[in-house]
């Protein structure tokens, strides 16, 4: 039986790696990264013909939310969520939440009111799979370098907001900040609010530098926790 160098190459380079996973911590957060990433533009392949069946519609959010809600037990994380009793029931307003990293994903599904759409930064919708699902689900674009357009865009989401019962997630910082503290808060939010004349609920996505940091290039198990703190007007 002749077996060729580039299969042998090839199975070789299969044993080695759960060896190099088991060993390196790098490249251990690059697998673990990189399939965080490839799940979810699958799901996102999933998610694609069951909200097209409704077209451009917030009500799409409870199917991408439904799909995302296992992610976490592939990663061993435990989630918290405190004070969800302190989301107003009956009326729309404006959710301002700290932003980490892409994996707030998992803490934002976790507690995701419904009728609720984040805003995000145009560049997510050229994401393939993942913008087009972004966009059925009635996720609010906004093009951070042109301030004018953005808040022409925030100030229709005031409109829909009460003409269409929407509630809104903002993430006030505009940016992921893995620093352990805030940056100063962008003030679109709370524009936002007054226009719509609705609340602000604020959200704490707790630090998981003890569990995750893409400078330690360290992603292990843990208990992690969302809450928000009640709210305000
Ligand atoms: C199954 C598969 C699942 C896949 C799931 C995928 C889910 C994806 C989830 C994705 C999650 C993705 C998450 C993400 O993508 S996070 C990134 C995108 N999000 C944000 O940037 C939101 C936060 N940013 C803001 O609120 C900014 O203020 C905006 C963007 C609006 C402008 O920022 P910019 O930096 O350009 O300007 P500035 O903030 O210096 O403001 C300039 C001036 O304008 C005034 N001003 C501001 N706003 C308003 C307003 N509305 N009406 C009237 N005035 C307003 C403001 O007071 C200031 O004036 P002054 O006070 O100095 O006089
Ligand atoms: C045809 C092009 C194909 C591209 C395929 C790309 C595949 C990517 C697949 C899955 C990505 C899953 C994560 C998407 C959600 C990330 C949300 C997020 O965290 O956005 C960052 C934004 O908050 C702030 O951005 P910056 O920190 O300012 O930057």
């Amino acid at each position: 039986m002749e077996v060729s160098v580039g299969t042998a190459a090839l199975a070789l380079a299969l044993l080695l790696l759960p060896l190099l996973y088991e060993r390196c911590g790098s490249f251990r957060f690059f697998c673990k990264m990189g399939f965080y990433n490839g799940w979810i533009l699958l799901l996102a392949l999933v998610a694609i013909p069951l909200c097209a069946l409704r077209g451009r519609d917030v009500e799409n959010m409870k199917i991408i939310r439904g799909l995302m809600q296992h992610v976490k037990r592939l990663y061993g994380i435990r989630m918290e969520v405190r004070g969800a009793h302190n989301f107003p029931p009956r009326q729309p307003y404006v959710v301002v939440s700290n932003h980490q990293s892409s994996l707030d994903l998992l803490g934002m599904m976790e507690v995701l009111p419904d009728r609720c759409v984040p805003i995000a930064k145009r560049e997510l919708l050229y994401m393939g799979a993942v913008g087009v699902v972004c966009w059925l689900g009635g996720i609010i674009f906004i093009d951070r370098k042109r301030t004018h357009d953005a808040i022409s865009t925030m100030a229709e989401a005031a409109h829909t907001m009460l003409s269409q019962d929407v509630r809104v997630w903002v993430f006030p910082e505009g940016t992921r900040n893995h620093s352990g503290s805030m940056l100063p808060f962008k003030r679109g939010a709370f524009h936002l609010a007054v226009q719509a004349q609705v609340p602000v609920v604020p959200i704490v996505i707790s630090s998981y530098q003890h569990f995750y940091s893409k400078r330690e290039r360290r992603f292990t198990q843990d208990v992690w926790g969302t809450g928000t703190c009640g709210a305000g007007g």
